[in-house]
């Protein structure tokens, strides 16, 4: 008998992008509104790197998520002059650091120039042993196929040179990304939805597919159903991380389209249906919520979301003042819906 309702507890969002201003007011509550908590990526125009900027960019979310039961995970966007004495006095404040390569992706020009370990190690020294994981953005700025099979090297040596360092391989995209993670202990990884459906093709195979363009690209089959059967299966160190990455309509549609999926409102009616056709459901809640829970050792608070087998059609646009952004699935009908 086919499934009709189905219930996802505490889901948390391990990768998210909130922005500022009236971007953060439209798509703060599509996240807050279903999310108990979500991993907030520092990226923004300047990044987030004194503790000051982050506390106050953690109250204008919980302002713009108005009341809902939602826990925002603030990141810090490394540098690599941070002291231990700054370290140990925002480590309460923040769950991670993420780190980016210089402009490998949206505003990460003021990330790292270079990725050797001994660049790196201080700063890496003072997060293992004050215990504060490090989210990575991996890729080389190589080929754009293989820019993130290229950084699995680094991964490596980060790894084994920092054994206690807990290291996040974020939005991983290749089969590459899914067998180092069985390699090291103190790797893990995020992975997004939208990875786990397209391949390159979909974003440029036919007429170009600009909302579906984000970095890293998406790859080849053999790399989607790798990732796929790593997250149907609920691989314990691996983790949802919807990469959710809102830029507006005319930024998307344009010459020089911006890269990133927005994916927060249809994030968990897409993966019911997607763990559902695979009558794999019952590992869903394992990777949308338990398995970030034992990685970061977070107990996020109570929420029950409530799915129901019935049509949703996808809004063409989501809008707020003077902002907009166009959802994955914009006027398409997905099979499942949130309850009201
Ligand atoms: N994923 C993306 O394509 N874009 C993200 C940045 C990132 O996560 O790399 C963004 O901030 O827009
Ligand atoms: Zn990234
Ligand atoms: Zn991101």
């Amino acid at each position: 008998m086919s499934i009709t309702t189905f219930e996802i507890n505490e889901p948390l969002d391990m990768h998210l992008h909130l922005r500022d201003g009236d971007m953060l007011k439209l798509v703060g509550p599509l996240t807050s509104n279903t999310f108990s908590g979500a991993l907030i990526m520092p990226n923004l125009v300047p990044p987030v790197t004194t503790k000051e900027d982050l506390l106050a960019y953690k109250k204008r979310i919980l302002e713009a998520c108005d009341g809902d039961a939602f826990e925002p995970y603030m990141t810090l966007f490394f540098k690599n002059d941070y002291t231990y004495e700054f370290l140990e006095d925002i480590k309460d404040d923040i769950i991670g650091i993420k780190l980016y390569p210089a402009g490998i992706t949206t505003n990460s020009e003021t990330g790292v120039a270079s990725m050797d370990v001994e660049v790196l190690r201080p700063t890496l020294e003072s997060m293992s042993k004050l215990g504060i994981p490090l989210c990575i953005h991996g890729e080389t700025n190589g080929f754009v196929m293989d820019r993130e099979k290229e950084f699995m090297p680094i991964y490596e040596s980060i790894a084994s040179a920092f054994p206690d360092l807990k290291i996040i391989m974020e939005h991983i995209t290749t089969k590459d990304a899914v067998e180092l993670l069985d390699k090291y202990d103190n790797l893990h990884a995020t992975v997004t939805l939208h990875h786990l459906l397209i391949t390159l093709d979909d974003v440029a195979g036919g007429m170009l597919a600009p909302h579906l363009f984000c970095k890293p690209i998406a790859k080849r089959p053999e790399d989607r159903s790798a990732l796929l059967d790593a997250a149907l299966k609920a691989h314990p160190k691996l983790m949802f991380g919807s990469d959710s990455a809102p830029h507006p309509k005319h930024k998307k549609e344009c010459c020089g389209c911006a890269a990133g999926v927005f994916t927060s409102p249809i994030a968990l009616q897409v993966l019911t249906d997607l763990f559902d056709k695979y009558q794999c459901l019952d590992n869903l809640n394992a990777f949308v919520s338990l398995n970030a829970q034992k990685i970061y050792g977070k107990n996020p608070v109570k929420k029950t979301i409530k799915l129901i087998k019935k049509d949703f059609v996808v809004p063409a646009i989501y809008e707020f003042e003077n902002e907009n952004v166009v959802p994955m699935f914009a006027g398409e009908t997905i099979p499942w819906s949130l309850e009201d």
